[in-house]
């Protein structure tokens, strides 16, 4: 019979030990102390191993007699036995030979078929389907939230087809469109972000927070793990950019960048980071000195400018290219894409009432008008043009978050030596960033491309409809001509946004505070990973079989009962309790050090021991410390 002794460390584990009675005082030295009904108690050995090994050697528990002849196979019922049986204890673990290419986990039909003992059928199980902890990884992701309703399916046979098949439906919308025939790819299972904390209740009214924030980082990260498209024949490598994906169709009918076909892709660089390359095909650099503009650029740190890394030449393309390093901002979209969708709006055709369905909310363009301000306002207090400023060129990036791309291409291809430096040029330069800005904020309001030019006039009845005199008015500055002697400046449109500065400052601190609540309750998650990892060093390890530390006379011993305690508890039917809160409970209290007492229970039930948090915590710490010296 297995005891603890009190181990030799400080720690405080009290040993319960049944108060003596008359009955319990052996009769003799050497008999072990039965207690009252002990003989009359089946030995667990029998239900664990199908044997007790101690049975001979003064075990007290009651051992049934075993069937000499091995008993006759019920003909009528060729399931699997109710109980393991010693041969079934003995027999060798079963490897299957071809181990199926997709996804592992067996239907349930197919592992009742393949295991050949089971401990109860499954319709004693807790029906699955109903299992709603709402700690449970599979639960959210199963049944969904409630407002965006589940998959409806009843059986887990049917989950599972539906989390091959259907499991990436909500992200449809967010899903970058393919632009490379489909490969071959391992289906990833999403990850749950909401282990440890409730899933999050709608988040309160934010202009910059998407109300499915979760999914869309999800998606994103998704985004990121994407595979190369290796049928398209692009370069493996490029100037240490490798992984490369179009991000826009490379076939059909191309439109132009200025005069020339450029190609965006995604790829990883050497940093493992994702950035996008620009390239700009059959280009042949002439001047190096074109390249002091993307010095320039790639010092320039602005939210609202997607950052300019580096630019190089490359023939790796099978040509004379030259290749922009710009930030990747997974699943952006152009302000073309986002906003021009619907040319109904404008045409007037559909419309019913006053504010045509898929019109831009005043409020989201002048977020969006202070925000690309910004940008021009730094870009020009640095010297520099943006030359951008183009509803194909604004990146929408995440919830009415805008940045502006492609910056320092303009002066890397138009650049000319005898126009370089001079002063008059890039103050011409800024003034049409200006009228550019105006453009684009008419071409939001009306939901056209076109906004400006032989439609102007109806444009501008239009956005005297739809919007406030005040969107008009400022509109209509930045697309005014300069006056001889008073240039157009960015700075006066900061003044003529007046209060509309402190609603966006509001959102962007309301935005922050609920960032910070989000990555308050994800918190735990590090510590709780970290302690895992320690409990995966410390237990197990055949090199600690023979110290005596870790018998069962040891201090260490506690570990091990401690992670009995946390991960192998069974119900009173003897099935395995998987309860996520449990675990998640314990850990944190272990990680805090409570002095909360728990009962640690011996496999064999022979030993009980009454300890804290703390103390498990001492011998974690202790047990790790001593690996890392070793
Ligand atoms: N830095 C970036 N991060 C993420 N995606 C980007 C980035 N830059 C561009 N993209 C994406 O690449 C795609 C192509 O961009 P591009 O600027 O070529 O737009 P376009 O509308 O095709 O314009 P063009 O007329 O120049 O071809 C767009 O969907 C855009 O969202």
């Amino acid at each position: 019979m297995a005891f603890f002794s009190r181990p030799p460390s400080t720690n405080a584990a009290v040993r319960i030990v049944a108060p003596p009675t008359a009955d319990d005082v052996p009769k003799t030295a050497s008999a072990p102390p039965a207690r009252k009904d002990t003989t009359k108690r089946e030995c667990r050995n029998i239900h664990i191993y199908g044997s007790c090994k101690y049975q001979d050697k003064g075990c007290i528990y009651y051992h049934p007699s075993r069937p000499t002849t091995p008993p006759p196979a019920p003909a009528a019922q060729p399931e699997t036995p109710s109980r393991l049986t010693q041969a079934a204890a003995n027999a060798p673990v079963f490897v299957p030979k071809n181990l199926p290419a997709g996804p592992t986990s067996p239907t349930p039909s197919r592992a009742q078929a393949q295991t050949p003992v089971t401990a109860t059928t499954l319709s004693d199980s807790p029906p699955l389907t109903e299992y709603n902890d709402p700690y449970d990884p599979n639960y959210y992701y199963y049944h969904g939230s409630g407002s965006e309703g589940g998959y409806g399916h009843d059986s887990i046979e049917g989950q599972f087809q539906a989390m091959e098949v259907g499991a990436y439906d909500d992200y449809d919308v967010m899903q970058p469109v393919d632009y490379y025939p489909p490969q071959p790819t391992f289906i990833r299972q999403p990850l749950n972000y909401h282990l440890y904390t409730l899933p999050p209740t709608a988040p309160p009214p934010s202009h910059f927070i998407s109300p499915t924030l979760h999914t869309d980082l999800q998606v994103r990260s998704e985004t990121l793990h994407t595979g190369p498209a290796s049928s398209l024949g692009l370069p493996e490598d490029i100037n240490g950019y490798h992984t490369l994906v179009p991000l826009e169709n490379t076939t059909g009918e191309r439109r132009k960048f200025g005069n020339w076909i450029s190609t965006v892709y995604r790829a990883t660089g050497k940093d493992g980071r994702g950035y996008v390359l620009r390239r700009i095909e059959n280009y042949r650099l002439m001047h190096e000195h074109a390249f002091k503009a993307v010095e320039q650029w790639s010092q320039l740190r602005q939210p609202n400018i997607i950052a300019l890394h580096e630019a190089f030449t490359t023939k790796a393309f099978g040509d004379n290219s030259v290749v922009f390093v710009y930030t990747y901002h997974p699943n952006s979209q152009t302000l073309q894409e986002a906003h021009m969708k619907n040319k109904a709006i404008f045409s007037g055709r559909g419309q019913s009432g006053s504010s045509p369905a898929g019109l831009v909310p005043e409020r989201t363009i002048w977020s969006y008008i202070i925000q690309i301000a910004e940008a021009i306002k730094s870009a020009h207090d640095a010297g520099l043009a943006v030359r951008m400023i183009d509803i194909s060129k604004v990146l929408l990036t995440g919830q009415n978050r805008v940045r502006v791309s492609a910056c320092g291409i303009a002066e890397v291809l138009t650049y000319s030596p005898a126009l370089a430096g001079v002063s008059t040029i890039i103050t011409t330069l800024q003034q049409e960033d200006i009228t550019m800005f105006g453009k684009l904020v008419f071409e939001l309001c009306c939901g056209h491309a076109g906004a400006v030019g032989a439609s102007f006039p109806k444009s501008l009845e239009f956005v005297q409809k739809h919007y406030s005199p005040d969107l008009k008015t400022v509109a209509l500055f930045m697309l005014s001509s300069p006056q001889p002697h008073q240039q157009k400046h960015i700075g006066v449109v900061f003044d003529m946004l007046g209060s509309r500065l402190l609603t966006e400052i509001d959102d962007l601190q309301n935005g922050m505070d609920h960032l910070e609540g989000e990555l308050m309750s994800e918190l735990e998650n590090a510590r709780l990973v970290r302690l895992l990892c320690k409990f995966g060093f410390i237990n197990e390890r055949p090199e600690f079989a023979r110290d005596a530390r870790w018998s069962e006379t040891g201090d260490r011993y506690i570990i091990k009962l401690f992670r009995d305690y946390v991960f192998h508890q069974v119900d009173e039917r003897g099935n395995p309790v998987v309860n996520m809160s449990h675990v998640l409970s314990c850990l944190n209290k272990l990680d805090a050090g409570t002095d909360e007492r728990i009962l640690l229970v011996s496999r064999d039930e022979q030993s009980v021991l009454v300890v804290s948090y703390k103390e498990v915590k001492a011998c974690i710490e202790a047990a790790f410390a001593d690996l890392s010296r070793r």
